[in-house]
């Protein structure tokens, strides 16, 4: 028996955080054969509802759950972690851009990079879900200067998925088929997922899908707005979907990504596409033993390189917005 993987979960009492949880324990994070404990985190007046999630956890007789903790102290939740997942912070709700939450959810992510850099396994692998994504991941990574900042990750896999399905409906194919997906940039209206790299067995999508007019006019906005779709539609932000593309991301962080194929990853900028540095950005990457390496050299359209450097001064002007939470 492997010994067993410490998973942080923030916001563990949340929409999110029940749909993940059921799915971590499992095993379809981190495969049938890893144990896990889960360190659960929400706020002391989610301690009941967090009481009540860890009797259903129990009640599932999990075979790879070892342990659950359950606690409203950071200093507790994070404790050698080794997988730290920040759910935990305000959603949006009708009307708002993700953005208009960083005065509510910044400070959080201050607070918690101090915590994990102080508290967490000197390899924990940080995702960041709480809203706006990539920014919140910038503050937690600046507030843990002795951790890799390799090790801090925001979520696109959610807008990658979508992306999919997507061409999947449009071309009448099966998901697995379709490979090669990019959403670059923000995890906000500004992203840009990018099909000039798609494949379909082997064939580019764009060679079967000339439509221009489809992929620029109702491609492209649908993946940027479907947050907000669900949204309007539900009432409340994206909860599972939201919970399997966590899942998936760490899954493929860990554990590889497919051959012949890639994920999209919001990571620090490396100067990977003449990005520069200084953010949290959305790139195409593959995953091996743990590491993840941005994809290079693909050949970038004119309009994508437009969209790809409007998403990155958003990102750099949400960053000017919260440059006083770094360390
Ligand atoms: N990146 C993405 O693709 C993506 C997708 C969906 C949702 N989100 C974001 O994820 C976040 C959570 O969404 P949700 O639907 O689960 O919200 P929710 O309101 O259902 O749950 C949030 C939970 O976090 C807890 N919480 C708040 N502050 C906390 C703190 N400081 N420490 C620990 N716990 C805290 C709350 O008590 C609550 O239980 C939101 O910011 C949402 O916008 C991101
Ligand atoms: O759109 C939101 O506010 C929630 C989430 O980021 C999503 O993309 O569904």
């Amino acid at each position: 028996m492997k010994a067993p993987i410490r998973v942080t979960i923030t916001g563990a009492a949340g929409q999110i955080g029940y749909a993940a949880l059921f799915r971590i324990a499992n095993g379809d994070m981190l495969g049938r054969e890893q144990p896990v404990i889960l360190q659960l985190l929400d706020l002391p007046q989610a301690q009941g509802a967090l009481r009540g999630v860890m009797m259903e956890l129990e009640d599932c007789a999990f075979p790879l759950l070892q342990q659950v903790i359950i606690t409203d102290d950071p200093k507790v939740a994070f404790k050698d972690t080794e997988i730290a997942l920040l759910i935990g912070a305000r959603p949006r709700s009708k009307g708002m851009e993700r953005k208009d939450l960083l005065e509510a959810n910044g400070a959080i992510f201050s607070a918690q990079g101090k915590l994990l850099n102080e508290y967490a396994a000197r390899h924990v692998k940080v995702l960041v879900v709480g809203n706006p994504a990539n920014t919140n991941a910038l503050i937690a990574m600046k507030n843990a200067p002795d951790l890799d900042p390799r090790n801090f990750s925001a979520m696109m896999r959610l807008d990658h998925n979508r992306a999919i399905a997507q061409i999947a409906q449009k071309l009448f194919q099966p998901i697995r088929d379709i490979k090669k997906m990019i959403i670059w940039g923000n995890h906000s209206g500004t992203q840009y997922p990018d099909l000039d790299h798609a494949e379909i067995r082997g064939r580019l999508v764009r060679d079967i899908l000339p439509d221009q007019d489809w992929v620029e006019n109702t491609f492209i906005p649908s993946v940027q707005k479907r947050g907000a779709a669900v949204i309007e539609a539900r009432g409340l932000s994206s909860a599972a979907s939201a919970a399997n593309a966590a899942v998936g991301h760490i899954h493929d962080w860990m554990l590889s990504s497919h051959h012949n194929d890639w994920v999209t990853m919001s990571v620090p900028s490396d100067g990977s596409y003449d990005i520069p540095e200084g953010v949290l950005y959305g790139f195409p990457v593959t995953c091996k033993n743990g590491h993840f390496k941005i994809v290079q050299d693909l050949p970038i359209s004119e309009l994508g390189r437009k969209h790809m450097l409007d998403s990155h001064r958003e990102l750099m002007e949400e960053r000017e917005l919260v440059k006083h939470l770094f360390a």
